[in-house]
């Protein structure tokens, strides 16, 4: 993993911020860090967000991934600093196709667990040692992670970065997504 770009990223209601992006060597993804504003002393707070094309861009009803990312800019930069990372881990991994094949199937009744595992994967195919890695390029090894996650903050402290505090990262819900939130708590252990 190696940074291969580093530049300033005016963005708007943000303290002033840079982007840095990360090619992985093994795949070839290109990951951003979205930078933003000063910190230091306190363990910066960091967001390690998930690429969710249907619902960053386009506003989807079926996930909270559009509203997360939002709400962890804002946090960001209310609180002066702290570090969005951008990881290109579509569908928890198994990328646009797989997912939108997933919804196809939960169209048909299965939740998300079940839907993956129909298709052959497992529930949740992200690996955090990019982020970690990136993380350390940063010169960050503690941080106050934004997540309702405990894979995540699992994934970071397995590769050496400690998380000093969980902050939680709870979305309002729609009628599209209660199930989808439900799951998340129900089976895959995601925190009150
Ligand atoms: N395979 C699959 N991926 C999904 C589905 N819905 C959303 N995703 C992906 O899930 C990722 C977001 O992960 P979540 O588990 O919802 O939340 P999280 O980011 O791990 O946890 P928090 O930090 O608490 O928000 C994004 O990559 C989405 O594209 C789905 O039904 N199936
Ligand atoms: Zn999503």
């Amino acid at each position: 993993m190696t940074q291969v770009s580093r530049a300033k990223l005016p963005v708007d209601d943000l303290p002033e911020s840079q982007i840095a992006v990360f090619r992985d060597g093994i795949t070839g993804a290109e990951h951003a860090a979205l930078i933003v504003g000063a910190f230091g002393g306190e363990p910066p707070l960091v967001r390690l967000h998930s690429e969710c094309l249907t619902g960053d861009v386009f506003g989807s009803l079926k996930c909270d991934c559009g509203p997360q990312l939002k709400a962890a800019l804002d946090i960001i930069g209310a609180a002066g600093g702290g570090v969005l990372l951008y990881l290109r881990q579509e569908g928890r991994g198994i990328g646009l196709g797989n997912k939108i094949r997933a919804y196809a199937l939960q169209d048909r009744g299965l939740d998300t667990v079940d839907a993956n595992r129909r298709l052959g994967f497992g529930d949740d195919e992200r690996d955090y040692g990019i982020a970690a890695a990136m993380l350390r390029e940063l010169g960050i090894d503690k941080v106050r992670l934004l997540t309702n996650n405990p894979n995540k903050m699992a994934g970071l402290e397995g590769e050496g970065v400690t998380v000093t505090e969980r902050v939680a990262h709870h979305m309002p819900t729609n009628p599209h997504n209660a199930d989808y939130i439900a799951t998340k708590k129900a089976r895959s252990g995601h925190l009150d």
